[in-house]
Parts: C-alpha cells; sequence; structure tokens
C-alpha cells in the first residue's frame, strides 16, 4: 500500500490570481474495512486542528465508504503544521487510536519527509493501516469560491443535498443503472389487508366510540354495552347492540369505497397527562409534572383511591399509575394550568349545532387529535346515553320542544353525561368533549352551572348553510346513525330526521354568550370562517387552530418508507445511507404507482425527509413539488446512531433494557424519544389537514408510526410497536364519513 501527495506547482501562474492566492489543502484516509464505527480525525499544534487536545481534533468527513477527508484553507506561507491522524470511537467511551510513528509535518501544502500510511493500533494489538492522500491548490478567493461550489457539486451527496427545500422534477438519473420497474396496470394487484383494526377502530358510528355512561352498570338504569336488547320505551326499540354495527342498508350516499375504516374517534385507552391531580398539587410536586422522557427526573406518582372508580377498563389502574403520554404535554401547557385559575385546568369543549351539522364528527376527530398530542380527552355523545336510557328508534316527536316528556327525558340524560365528565374530570380528565346539540340557552346555562368552579367551558358552535351539503349530511346520518339502524325504508328515516331537525330549528338559539368558537361553512369548500369570542390559553388555542386548518375534501394521503437502505440492509440504526439495489427497485415502482395513483391530481406533492434514503426514493418521481421536511427524519438515536440492535444490547445493556421497558418513552441519549417524535411531528399533522391535494409522505418508520397513529387512531402506546413494512404503501383516504385505509404491497 501507498500512500500519495501532489502540490500544485504552478505556484508562479498568471497573474489574474495574483500573488496572494491561498492553499486549499485536502487530507485523505482510505482504508475499505474499517466500519463507520471509528471515525478518523486530525488534530496537532495549532488551534486550528485542537492544539494536541483529542477532544477537540477535527473530524474527517466521511465521502464514501472507504474514504474520508478533512480540507481547510492557509496561506501558502502558513507556519509548519504538526499533526497526527487519529480514530475516534463513535459510540464507546473508549478512548481515542492516535497514529502510530512521528508526527506529520505540512508546510507550504505538502506533507514534508516521508508520506506514509497510517497505521492505528486497536484492541488486541491488531494493526490497521489507511492511505494517505494530501493535495494542496492555490487558489484566488474567488477560484476558491468556484472550486467549493464545484466541489459540492461533485461531491457524492450533493446529488441530494443540492437540491433546494422544494424542487420540481430533479435529475432522476440517481439510478441510471437500474432497470425501469414497472407495475402490473391493476393497482389493486398489489393491494393486501389492512391490519385489523384496533377495538376502537372499526365500521361504527363515531358516537359509538364516545364514553360510556359511569353508572352503566351501577344504578341498572342503563344498559349494558354487552346487553343485546336496548331497553327501550320506545315503539320503534330493535335487537341493535348500541355499539355493534348498523345492520346493513341500501346505500344512498355515494362516498369512498373502503377495505377498513377508522371511525375518528375511539374509546381507547385514557392517557392522563398535564394535568395536576389534587394530591399531586398538594405535594408541591407541579413543576416536576412534565416527564419529557424515561432517563429525566420524574415524579413517583401516588393517586387518590377515588380515581377511575367506575373505570371499567382492566389496565386502568396501571395507566393512571403511570401516565403513558406525561411527556407529550407541552411546556406552554403545563404553564397554562399551574398559572391559571383552577377551573382552567380543566378544559369542556360543549358543542352545539342542530343535527347533521358535523358535531359528532368534529368531537371525535378533536379528541384524536388532543389523545395522540397526550392530552387526556374524552368524548361524551349525550346521543349515545339517549339510546342506552331510552332505546335506539326514538321518532321525530320526541325532540319536539313542546313535548314535555321528551324534554325532560333528553335534559335528564344531558345532565349526566355532564356529571360523568365532571367526576371524569375530578379524576385527573384533561379535556372533555361534550357531544349535543344544546341548542338552547337554557340547556347551555344548565351545563354552565354544572361546571361552575370545576371546568372551563368553550362553546364550539358548527353551523352550515349549504342546503346541499345538509342533504348529503342527512342522508349520511341515516346510514350511519344506530337511531335508523332498523329502519329498513331509507326515504322513510331521511323524513323522520328532516322532522326531527324541523323539531330543533323551531327552538334554536346561536351561542351569544360565555366563550366560543363558531365553524361556519366551514365544509362548503370556499373556506367559510370561524369566529372566537373570549379565547385564551394555550390548548384552546390549539384547538382553534387545528379547527381552522381541517376540512372534509376527499384526499388521499399515501404514507411510505424509503427503498431499503444500506443501513437497513447491515442492521443499523438511523444513520444517512444511501439505499441498496432493492431500495432502488422500490424507488422506480413508487414512482411508477404516483404516476398511476395520482395521474389527476396534477397538484398533489412528494413530502420527504432531508435525509438521503427518502430523498432517493422520491427521486425517481417526477411532476411533483417535492418538498423536504426536516420533521419527517427518523427518530434521533443519538449515540447509537449507527449501532445494530445487538450492539446496543451488548455495549449500552442498560439503555437497551430501558427501551425495551418503555420504547415510547425512553430517550435515546442525545437522542429523541417516540413521544419527542409525536411532539415535533404536529406541523406535519397540521399541514396534512390543511391540504387539499394529495400528498405522498417518504419516511422512516418511527415516523410512519407516530404519523399513522394519528390517522388510525392508535392509543400512544402502541405507536412504537406499529407494523411498519418497507416497500409498502398505506393510503389514507380522508373524506366526509371519516378516515379509511387502503395497503399495497409493491415488493417484499
Ligand atoms: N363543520 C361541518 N359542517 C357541516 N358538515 C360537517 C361538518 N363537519 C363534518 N360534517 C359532515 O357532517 C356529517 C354528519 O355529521 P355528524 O357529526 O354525525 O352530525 P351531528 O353530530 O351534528 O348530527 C359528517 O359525516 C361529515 O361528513
Ligand atoms: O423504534 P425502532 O423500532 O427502533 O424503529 C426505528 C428505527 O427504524 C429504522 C430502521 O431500523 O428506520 P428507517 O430505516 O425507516 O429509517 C432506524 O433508522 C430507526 O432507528
Amino acid at each position: 500500500m501507498g500512500s500519495g501527495a501532489s502540490k500544485n506547482t504552478e505556484e508562479e501562474e498568471d497573474g489574474s490570481h495574483g500573488g496572494g492566492g491561498q492553499l486549499y489543502v485536502s487530507l485523505k484516509l482510505e482504508n475499505s474495512k474499517v466500519e463507520g464505527e471509528l471515525t478518523p480525525h486530525v488534530y496537532g499544534s495549532v488551534p486550528l486542528v485542537g492544539s494536541w487536545d483529542p477532544s477537540k481534533a477535527l473530524p474527517m468527513l466521511r465521502e464514501s465508504a472507504s474514504m474520508s477527508e478533512l480540507s481547510f484553507v492557509v496561506p501558502p506561507d502558513h507556519e509548519t503544521l504538526d499533526f497526527k491522524f487519529l480514530l475516534k470511537p463513535k459510540y464507546r467511551n473508549t478512548p481515542c487510536i492516535v497514529e502510530e510513528g512521528e508526527n506529520r509535518l505540512l508546510t507550504g501544502g505538502s506533507l514534508r519527509g516521508d508520506s506514509r500510511v497510517a497505521l492505528f493500533k486497536l484492541e488486541g494489538d491488531v494493526i490497521v493501516e489507511f492511505r494517505v492522500f494530501i493535495k494542496a491548490d492555490r487558489v484566488s478567493p474567488f477560484d476558491l469560491a468556484a472550486s467549493w461550489r464545484a466541489y459540492r457539486e461533485n461531491f457524492q451527496l450533493s446529488t441530494v443535498r443540492g437540491i433546494p427545500d422544494v424542487s420540481i422534477n430533479p435529475d432522476s438519473s440517481a439510478f441510471e443503472n437500474c432497470p425501469s420497474e414497472s407495475l402490473e396496470l391493476d393497482l389493486e394487484h398489489y393491494e393486501v389487508p389492512a391490519p385489523a383494526p384496533s377495538a376502537h377502530s372499526s365500521l361504527v358510528y363515531a358516537a359509538d366510540n364516545a364514553e360510556n355512561p359511569r353508572s352503566l352498570s351501577a344504578s341498572g338504569s342503563f344498559v349494558n354495552d354487552n346487553t343485546p336488547k336496548a331497553a327501550s320505551n320506545s315503539p320503534k326499540d330493535s335487537d341493535v347492540s348500541v355499539d355493534g354495527s348498523p345492520s346493513a342498508k341500501e346505500m344512498k350516499v355515494i362516498v369512498p369505497d373502503s377495505s377498513d375504516t377508522y371511525s375518528v374517534s375511539g374509546v381507547g385507552e385514557s392517557k392522563s397527562v398535564g394535568i395536576l391531580s389534587p394530591l399531586q398539587q398538594k405535594d408541591g410536586q407541579r413543576g416536576l409534572f412534565v416527564d419529557r422522557g424515561v432517563g429525566s427526573p420524574r415524579l413517583v406518582k401516588s393517586v387518590s383511591a377515588g380515581s377511575f372508580l367506575v373505570d371499567l377498563k382492566p389496565d386502568a389502574q396501571t395507566k393512571n399509575s403511570m401516565p403513558a403520554a406525561a411527556g407529550a404535554v407541552a411546556a406552554a401547557a403545563v404553564a397554562d394550568q399551574m398559572l391559571g385559575p383552577k377551573e382552567d385546568r380543566h378544559l369542556a369543549i360543549v358543542l352545539v349545532g342542530l343535527p347533521a351539522r358535523g358535531k359528532t364528527f368534529t368531537a371525535a376527530k378533536l379528541t384524536r387529535y388532543l389523545r395522540w398530542l397526550g392530552h387526556d380527552t374524552k368524548h361524551f355523545n349525550v346521543g349515545k346515553y339517549r339510546r342506552l336510557k331510552h332505546g335506539v328508534n326514538q321518532c321525530a316527536d320526541f325532540f319536539r320542544g313542546d313535548n314535555p316528556e321528551g324534554v325532560e327525558a333528553r335534559t335528564e340524560v344531558a345532565a349526566l353525561a355532564m356529571e360523568d365528565m365532571i367526576a371524569w374530570m375530578q379524576d385527573g380528565g384533561q379535556v372533555g368533549i361534550f357531544d349535543a346539540t344544546n341548542s338552547t340557552r337554557a340547556r347551555r346555562n344548565m351545563l354552565m352551572k354544572m361546571a361552575e368552579g370545576k371546568c372551563k367551558i368553550i362553546f364550539l358552535e358548527t353551523l352550515c348553510n349549504d342546503e346541499r351539503i345538509i342533504e348529503r349530511n342527512i342522508r349520511l346520518k341515516i346510514q350511519q346513525s344506530p337511531d335508523y339502524a332498523e329502519e329498513t325504508d331509507f326515504e322513510a328515516g331521511v323524513r323522520d330526521f328532516r322532522d326531527r331537525l324541523a323539531n330543533y330549528e323551531r327552538v334554536y338559539e346561536p351561542v351569544e354568550e360565555g366563550s366560543y368558537i363558531k365553524m361556519i361553512d366551514m365544509v362548503s369548500g370556499n373556506g367559510g370562517q370561524i369566529q372566537v369570542n373570549n379565547i385564551s390559553g394555550y390548548l384552546p388555542g390549539r384547538i382553534v387552530f387545528f379547527l381552522v386548518n381541517t376540512h372534509l375534501t376527499p384526499r388521499p394521503i399515501l404514507l411510505t418508507r424509503h427503498g431499503e437502505s444500506m443501513d437497513n440492509v447491515r442492521g443499523r440504526t438511523g444513520g444517512d445511507s444511501v439505499i441498496s439495489e432493492s431500495g432502488k427497485i422500490y424507488a422506480k415502482k413508487l414512482a411508477n404507482f404516483v404516476e398511476k395513483r395520482l395521474k389527476n391530481e396534477k397538484a398533489a406533492s412528494i413530502w420527504t425527509s432531508t435525509l438521503q434514503r427518502t430523498i432517493l426514493t422520491a427521486s425517481s418521481i417526477v411532476g411533483f413539488p417535492k418538498v423536504q421536511w426536516r420533521a419527517l427524519d427518523e427518530i434521533n438515536s443519538g449515540v447509537c446512531d449507527g449501532m445494530t440492535y445487538e450492539e446496543i444490547k451488548k455495549n449500552m445493556p442498560e439503555e437497551y433494557e430501558s427501551r425495551q421497558k418503555d420504547k415510547l418513552r425512553y430517550r435515546y441519549p442525545r437522542g429523541e424519544s417516540y413521544l419527542d417524535v409525536i411532539q415535533r411531528l404536529e406541523p406535519v399533522i397540521i399541514e396534512l389537514e390543511r391540504q387539499r391535494a394529495p400528498v405522498v409522505v417518504i419516511s422512516h418508520q418511527a415516523v410512519l408510526r407516530a404519523l399513522y397513529a394519528y390517522f388510525a387512531d392508535r392509543p400512544l402506546k402502541e405507536i412504537p410497536q406499529i407494523e411498519m413494512p418497507l416497500h409498502t404503501i398505506i393510503e389514507i383516504q380522508m373524506g366526509v364519513s371519516g378516515v379509511q385505509e387502503k395497503r399495497y404491497k409493491l415488493m417484499d
């Protein structure tokens, strides 16, 4: 093995450079066998290279798998630089390995004396040698700038990095040698079943996933979910279990077809976060409550004996003693809760609106969003209470304002639901979403009275003046609502629902009191408007922002991981490697898929992370703008970046164990936890909600798990385990009836 040195000998070159150029020096080390865990560095006699302090040594940049480089600019008459190469272990706390032999001397841009190979003695006296290359070019400042640009352009990574954050049709020559992969014309050929939806994500009306009455089993006044017959005093009683899927009926509305439908709510597990139980406040430990990760100081929580007394879920105790999402509460939210009045620590969003105005839809969507962010949120649907107490098939007369029995029965179930919501808040619940028409001032006054000193109420009124949308909504309601599950005559259902609507219209009083948000014609497609009154604070602000950005325009969101990367092949986490041969084939297939799937969608866009593997995966897709998002970068595995799971287990057994125990909250040293990833993905979710055109998101395993969990309404604790296979596209269809999913597996 030899070593090479070259020096620009044209020191007296043409006058245009003048005498005063600079030396552009490049030092290179080459060895094809040493893997990425040893990073070559340079250190030496002058401050530029650390003054012989190994901790200040300059890292050499990896130019290719085998070559590392350090380049710098010095005056031609620079003082002699006395230096050595050293190897720094990337992950372990073991000492650096300094090269054997004498110091190297750099004078006038060339190595003085012997330009020998660099020898390093590793553990067990194993010697590794690197070839050394030095090149010095004398350049004018202008040349320097130009050559820097040229260097950047020729540098392998810059074909990826050099593209602007937003670009259109970048050159797809990255895979020139890769055969063009075509897909069968029929995309359905690639469709694979989506995994079984979780318990709270099924083909049911969103209201059915709302909370059950606390007194469900205790008082006997409600019928248990498991009871096949809903108790009723109505002539229209049926055998339908209110939590079961409505019986099939003729389709009267064209909605996107589905393979799997996720209702946009979920009973799911409640995550007690960011709220201070009375006991915690007494302990004076409020400031410690923000738990940003497993490694951070944590508050040992003591749970009041009365908490979750009537919680029917088996894991209630575990949940209560260790909130899964404690770390996901933004500091601002906590500050609000600590500084504001006591009742502000619990927030009730009280829906207001005529039937078929999207109240339940909005309530469920908001619940999903707040839960995903880690706020302990529950959806209380008064309709569900009514169905359980009075049966599923009440006719329009029941809803007349001049029917005293009907009014009393409806007021009673509303009060029961409100009582339950307040009781839940007193057990530590943070945001309660109270879903009913609440269409009279008298009803709202009752709710405000009940909430006094216990929680802050914000009314959320949904108004719609577009007759076509109301008509569509009515038809959707007849299909979805358990109230009409037994109605075999679809049009008779529509007539009954119209009568019900008219009964409500007669007594309807728009909100003019208290704090409120009014969503007016938000789904008309013309933008609509949001009016707010007396809204302040972190969470209300987030809620308004979320609502402003959501809409019902149907569009697909395609989620996919990058094509297989070299690090995937080696089993290494993180990193920024290029994609493998198989990854390149996927990139071609994906381009083909996108071309076919989105051929009529001119406004679609492609989002990638800033890491090479996603940018390269997108590079064959042409015709759509591409946007690089740093927020879409893979979970930062900190000091473990580039290691295999085996290596982490061997070298950092405690870290490995901690992660195994609590993968959601475990934060890699100097890196991130899944909860951190969720927090940084919030702007991406808002932007995805805001988009009206299709979006293809090419990202990474952990990030996609978090994004997918939002759409599929999966509980936080499940996120780190969600299956997110390579070379598979998850198509999320957003639209008027919620979120539906399809999957396409393009290759193994
Ligand atoms: N802000 C809105 N305005 C009008 N319609 C909406 C809105 N949000 C959602 N929708 C549509 O209304 C349909 C019926 O909504 P739903 O929530 O069941 O009505 P409600 O609870 O008001 O009776 C939903 O399937 C959805 O397509
Ligand atoms: O949280 P786990 O299960 O470790 O998954 C995240 C890991 O997935 C990987 C692959 O192992 O993602 P990706 O290849 O999609 O970028 C790693 O880079 C990342 O650290």
